[in-house]
């Protein structure tokens, strides 16, 4: 296969990839009578994008990742280098260390590799070894992977072997002059690993010299896109993560449901999932961060709400042309965890009236509406409903259904949440294509017993601090 220019490879690849959702015939995805959890239809969970870099050591490999892991900051992404696979020397080798070819393909276990990325694909968490290049020894800990939307697999052989080539959805091939790579590699080896120059040029003329001429330099053909230059080349790493954005499911959700809107994340929101998903934090830190998450997903849904045109005169006598409120509101929390979202919307909304939902959940299905409080004017109001998590969408269902009972116009009902797995999106925004769901994650799915994953566990539980009762 002739390498492609970035632009070819991108329009020939254009086109909506979403393995998280099974479409049905009509691109909408299954009924909600047939839902499929995340575990028990293996092609439901969230495939994640696999992008390979290779190029000779010292050509910008790190750096181009680097750069591309910045860029996507709004996905997950996790980094895999082939050098965590590197076997250990023996105690024998260990003596002749200047006689081991460490650009062979050999040197690496690509059978372990190949497991850690088949189990990542999987969905599984994964413990990749530590190597550790100046003791040629792998170190402990492992360090623990988690499956994330983008993995990016990096080193100089790691287009090599089929199987792993097999694995990649972009073929990335970092292609920097010789003399820069001697340059660079030179520079780190006697800085950073302490070898004295000598050492470091004989390994390059025996070793890394013939090992890509003989292994890496032909491996460049199976590149779908070669980047002169490295991390230098801004155009090609701008190319490339729109490219794998377009590819990335979350995007897709929101291009089939106009209705749905996820807030632009940030490294701080990101920061703040890290908080509320983590076993370990707190109930105080909890409460703490997951208030400022929902205090942005409460703004962001009122953005979504009508104004009119509003004149006012500032104090230097000027004309400022601004807007006026939406006025005839309403918040609706799904009790318990509903109600951890309303002090953030009486914050930013004074004096608004909030009512409540009381929804008895059996598993998946039995959903059973139990209590309900509302305005009694609530069919001329806009709808927030509140609820931090949207699961199978069965309560929001329930919830909604009975909105629109009680006279509340479908359009005008706002659906705040702070992660929403894609089978309750799929179910709400098919049945009420009208109302609007704000959120500011998208999950991989459900797991078996219909909870959301990764998600945060019982939100009610963790928020009240009833987790260990
Ligand atoms: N475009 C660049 N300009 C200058 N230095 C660079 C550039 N790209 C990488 N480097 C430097 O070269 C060295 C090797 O880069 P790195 O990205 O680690 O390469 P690799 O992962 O291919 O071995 C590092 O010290 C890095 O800072
Ligand atoms: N103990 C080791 C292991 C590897 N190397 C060299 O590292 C190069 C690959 O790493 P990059 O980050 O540059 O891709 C490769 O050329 C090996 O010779 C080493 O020096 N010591
Ligand atoms: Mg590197």
């Amino acid at each position: 296969m002739n390498p492609k220019s970035v632009e070819d490879f991108l329009e020939s690849s254009a086109g909506a990839h979403f393995s998280g959702l099974l479409l049905d015939e009509s691109g909408l995805g299954k009924s909600e009578l047939d839902q499929p959890t995340t575990s028990n239809a293996e092609s439901f969970h969230r495939q994640p994008f696999i992008i390979g870099v290779a190029g000779g050591a010292s050509s910008g490999k790190t750096s181009v990742c680097n750069m591309i892991i910045e860029q996507l900051h709004d996905q997950r992404v996790v980094l895999v280098n082939q050098d965590s696979f590197y076997y250990d020397l023996t105690v024998e080798e260990l003596t002749r260390v200047q006689d081991y070819n460490f650009d062979h393909p050999d040197a690496f276990d690509t059978e372990k590799l190949l497991t850690c990325m088949e189990n990542l694909k999987l969905g599984e968490a994964v413990d990749i070894p530590n190597y550790d290049l100046k003791t040629y020894k792998k170190i402990l800990p492992a360090r623990k992977v988690n499956p994330s939307h983008v993995i990016i697999l990096e080193g100089i052989l790691i287009f090599h072997d089929p199987r792993v080539r097999e694995l990649m959805n972009m073929k990335i091939f970092v292609d920097t002059d010789a003399d820069v790579r001697l340059a660079r590699r030179i520079r780190l080896d006697t800085a950073e690993k302490g070898r004295d120059i000598g050492t470091v040029l004989d390994q390059y003329s025996k070793f890394v010299k013939p090992a890509f001429d003989d292994f890496i330099l032909p491996t460049k053909k199976y590149a779908d896109i070669i980047i002169p230059r490295g991390g230098d080349n801004h155009v090609a790493i701008d190319l490339i993560v729109q490219h794998i954005h377009t590819k990335l499911g979350q995007h897709d959700l929101c291009k089939i449901y106009s209705n749905l809107y996820v807030i632009q994340t940030t490294f701080q929101i990101r920061g703040m999932h890290t908080i509320i998903r983590d076993a370990e934090t707190t109930t105080h830190d909890f409460i703490f961060y997951a208030d400022r998450l929902i205090r942005l997903v409460v703004e962001h849904g009122l953005g979504h709400l009508p104004f009119k045109e509003k004149q006012v005169t500032t104090p230097t006598g000027s004309v400022y042309i601004g807007v006026d409120f939406c006025k005839r509101l309403c918040g609706i929390s799904v009790i318990r965890s509903g109600e951890s979202m309303e002090n953030a919307l009486r914050a930013c909304c004074k004096g608004i009236k909030i009512g409540k939902i009381l929804i008895h959940r059996e598993g998946d299905n039995g959903q059973q509406l139990i209590y309900q409080n509302l305005p009694k004017d609530i069919s001329d109001r806009h709808v927030l409903l509140l609820d931090p998590i949207l699961g199978t969408g069965n309560s929001a269902v329930q919830a909604i259904n009975l909105l629109l009972q009680k006279g509340v116009q479908e359009s005008n009902i706002i659906f705040l949440n702070l992660i929403s797995a894609p089978q309750g999106v799929h179910t709400v925004c098919k049945k009420f294509p009208r109302i609007k769901i704000v959120t500011s994650e998208i999950e991989f799915g459900l797991n078996e017993d219909f909870r959301v994953i990764p998600g945060m566990g019982e939100f009610g539980d963790r928020y009240f601090g009833t987790d260990d009762c």
